[in-house]
């Protein structure tokens, strides 16, 4: 598929979990293989066999991740069974510098970081057609425990609520998937 010029400004994309933000995504990525890329994240985890540093994850230790931490260099981070792992600011300007458009799959907490860095970024929100609609995406994508889909769905309206304060450019509802890819790319490639 022929890209489009893009803006190297990076994406950011947020909704709740299971409105689609994966399948838009990697849709996106599927169609415009050379045009976009994921930031690299920093984690504490020791690399599988086969694992690249710099590519799969930036590996560091614990004191090299908390002086990161210290330094504000992360837009988010978080410990995952023992692990921390980290999404620094530079990781998102490296991926502009390789010429590419970072996409930036993030929760509220990372809007806000987002919004108080010089990444001058664009946000887009995805929104489910209805709460209930997202319970049974969550619950047919088959990946959730009755506990996990519950847990999401609560935070589900916080997004929501947040949403409802004007932190982003565009607003997308997901009901049929193509015309909702039509709109994210006329969002994407506008500028
Ligand atoms: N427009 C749509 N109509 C029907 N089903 C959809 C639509 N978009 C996505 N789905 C389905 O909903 C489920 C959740 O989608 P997906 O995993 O992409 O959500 P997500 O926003 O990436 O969630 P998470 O934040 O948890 O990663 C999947 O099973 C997907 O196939």
């Amino acid at each position: 598929m022929t890209s489009p010029k893009v803006s190297l400004r990076p994406i950011v994309i947020s909704g709740p979990s299971g409105t689609g933000k994966s399948t838009l995504l990697k849709r996106l990525f599927s169609d415009y293989p050379d045009s976009f890329g994921f930031s690299v994240s920093h984690t504490t985890r020791a690399p599988r066999p086969g694992e690249v540093d710099g590519v799969a994850y930036h590996f560091v230790d614990r004191p090299a991740f908390d002086k990161l931490v210290q330094e504000n260099s992360f837009l988010e981070h978080a410990e995952f069974s023992g692990n921390c792992y980290g999404t620094s600011i530079k990781s998102v300007k490296d991926v502009a510098e390789k010429g590419k458009t970072c996409i930036l799959d993030i929760d509220m907490q990372g809007v806000i970081s987002v919004k108080n860095t010089n990444l001058n970024a664009r946000f887009l929100f995805l929104a489910p057609p209805s709460l209930d609609i997202l319970r049974a995406r969550l619950e047919g994508r088959g990946t959730e425990t009755p506990e996990s889909v519950q847990k999401r769905m609560d935070q589900a309206s916080k997004e929501l609520e947040f949403a409802k304060t004007g932190a982003h450019d565009k607003t997308i509802i997901n009901d049929d998937l193509d015309r909702t890819y039509e709109e994210l790319k006329a969002f994407i490639f506008d500028k």
